[in-house]
């Protein structure tokens, strides 16, 4: 039987020191302070906000919610990103996704000043992800590889199989495992053969929606296995791996819920305290 990856418990782990940075900035006379800009009332979008509040709170980081309706236009969210962007108290800025279908969420995250970037979705930190050169990454992805390091599981060599494309977690963490010497491939809705691929993986993770998606027989024995599905089925929060059965096979396993969502939630909080520290060093 795998041993669990344990993100509930890192994540608290890495609240307690960002705590103590967080400290030492107040010690200096500065509060790291961000905004969350939330549009319309998708029921997932209520709870996430509410669990990076409490995150926030527990670490000492002041966390500011815009709740927008349903029918912002593009206009006005572009208009509050620009106040924020020029607000020098506020270090830190996100658009929780998904927006309403008016809203053209890309060119939202565009306008977000770079340096405010809690996300690290601008197009300006996507590419300096690329190039080795980043200062925020996305949360989730830096998560996974900050759990595989807590665990001493190395990527260098590694074949890793990522299912999902996303640019807030796919795309990312294939740049990131890539960097650390993982040859990666990026699996997706018209993958074809998919276990063709992830049985032959030392590392699959799967960011898909879809709930049971891998299953016991798609994985070789040993091998590590990152869930990062969010999906509610008969009222209850799985991932996108069949738990029960592929954690017999596996040697490391993530759980949903308590694996990659609480250290998605600490990585924000980390991106925050890092744009904080940086705007103050330079000013
Ligand atoms: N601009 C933007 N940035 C994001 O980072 C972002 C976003 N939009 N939109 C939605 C996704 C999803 N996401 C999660 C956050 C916390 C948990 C989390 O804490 N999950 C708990 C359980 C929560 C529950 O009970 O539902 C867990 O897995 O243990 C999960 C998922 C951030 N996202």
């Amino acid at each position: 039987m795998g041993k669990i990856l344990d993100g509930k418990a890192v994540a608290n782990l890495l609240a307690q020191n960002l705590k103590e940075k967080v400290k030492k900035l107040k010690s200096e006379g500065i509060v790291p302070h961000f905004c969350v800009i939330n549009i319309g009332d998708d029921p997932a979008s209520k709870i996430y906000v509410r669990m990076k509040k409490r995150r926030a709170e527990k670490i000492g980081i002041v966390q500011d919610v815009y709740q927008l309706s349903a029918d912002t236009s593009q206009e006005e969210a572009l208009k509050l990103i620009d106040k924020l962007n020029s607000d020098p108290k506020i270090n830190g800025v996100m658009v929780q996704l998904p927006a309403p279908d008016q809203i053209d969420a890309d060119e939202l995250l565009a306008r977000i000043n770079p340096d405010k970037d809690v996300d690290g979705l601008t197009p300006a930190n996507t590419g300096r992800l690329w190039m080795d050169n980043h200062f925020v990454e996305p949360a989730t992805a830096e998560g996974i590889i900050e759990l595989l390091k807590h665990y001493h599981i190395s990527l260098a060599g590694k074949n890793v199989v990522i299912i999902g494309r996303s640019n807030i977690v796919g795309k990312p963490l294939a740049a990131l495992m890539l960097e650390q010497d993982a040859t990666v491939t990026i699996a997706h809705s018209k993958t074809q053969n998919l276990e063709d691929l992830t049985k032959h993986a030392d590392i699959v993770v799967s960011a898909t929606g879809q709930a049971f998606l891998v299953t016991a027989d798609m994985i070789k024995d040993g091998a590590i296995v990152v869930d990062v599905g969010i999906n509610h089925v008969n009222g209850k929060l799985v991932g996108d791996v069949d738990f029960e059965n592929v954690k017999e096979k596996a040697s490391y396993i993530t759980p949903v819920p308590g694996g990659v969502g609480p250290l998605t939630v600490q990585f924000l909080m980390e991106a925050v305290v890092k744009l904080t520290r940086r705007q103050n060093d330079r000013r």
